[in-house]
């Protein structure tokens, strides 16, 4: 950990390798913040609006009567746009763009369903067990026809735990800037310039939950782990439905999925 100098007022903290003054801190919050709101689809305030507007049953009937080819395909549009949203965050993010091309691919391809995780569950409504889903918030099964169940429970599941935590919006966004821009990612080839965003970053979370009083939140949140496994399964899922659909990834799945999801040498 840094070791603050013991006034306050100053605030700097000694870093292994340099100095972070208290107004790089706050130019690294608000871009962290402004990156974070001005790329997620919804407004927290909107989705909070709406989260008692429900699919009734006779709409979750319809959407459990859809072709299962049919309903992954519209699944599929929406990641994609989700994932393009998280890219823009990405490279709205201080120092992303001055990484290599390589480092950069690697980071989002490790950390794009994870932050898709977290943004899923601000679309998330714990008490009814409702998730935002084109217009309403549906119940988890009116997404059967899509064949797994298993897998989005499971994502109900995280978002249940992590609206738990309750996150701000502020703290979504440092937590959502933090795994991405993670030095631990196999295959980076520039690991020390992830390593100092990454270092810059924490400084500033911790500052927050420290100035909020919320450092009580580290330990609530999600095993990083838990957030990986469920990104396997997605991978498995989407193996088992081409296998079952085979061609399909390719003309009905939009390009950045694939180049996200769908690795070159497995596809036949
Ligand atoms: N194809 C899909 C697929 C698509 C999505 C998710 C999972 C899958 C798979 F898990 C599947 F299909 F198996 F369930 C998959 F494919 F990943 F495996 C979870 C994130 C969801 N999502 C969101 O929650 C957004 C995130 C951004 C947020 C914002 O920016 O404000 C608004 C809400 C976008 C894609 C979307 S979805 O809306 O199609 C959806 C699908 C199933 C479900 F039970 C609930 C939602």
């Amino acid at each position: 950990n840094p070791e603050f100098h013991g006034n306050p007022n100053f605030a700097s903290c000694l870093l292994p390798d340099h100095l972070i003054s208290m107004a790089e801190l706050d130019l690294l919050t608000q871009n962290v913040v402004c990156a974070h709101s001005e790329t997620c689809q919804f407004l927290q305030e909107n989705l909070q609006v709406i989260r008692w507007e429900t699919f009734s049953q006779s709409e979750v009937h319809g959407f459990q009567q859809k072709p299962m080819d049919h309903m992954w395909e519209r699944c599929v549009c929406h990641i994609t746009n989700a994932i393009q949203q998280i890219v823009e965050f990405a490279k709205r993010l201080n120092g992303f763009m001055e990484l290599n091309p390589n480092d950069q691919i690697v980071l989002l391809k490790a950390g794009a369903m994870e932050l898709l995780l977290l943004r899923m569950s601000r679309a998330f409504n714990c008490y009814n067990n409702t998730i935002f889903f084109e217009g309403k918030y549906a119940p988890l099964d009116l997404f059967q026809s899509l064949g797994c169940n298993d897998l989005i429970s499971a994502m109900f599941d995280l978002c249940h735990s992590l609206c738990a935590v309750n996150l701000s919006e502020y703290e979504m966004a440092f937590y959502s800037a933090m795994i991405l821009l993670d030095p631990t990612q196999p295959w980076l080839q520039e690991k020390e310039k992830v390593q100092s965003l990454h270092v810059k970053l924490d400084v500033a979370f911790r500052n927050l939950l420290r100035r909020t009083h919320r450092e009580s939140i580290l330990g609530k949140l999600p095993q990083r782990g838990r957030l990986l496994s469920i990104c396997q399964v997605h991978m498995e899922k989407l193996k088992v439905f081409r296998q079952m659909y085979p061609g399909m990834a390719w003309e009905r799945f939009p390009p950045l999925y694939r180049e996200l999801f769908v690795s070159e040498q497995e596809d036949p």
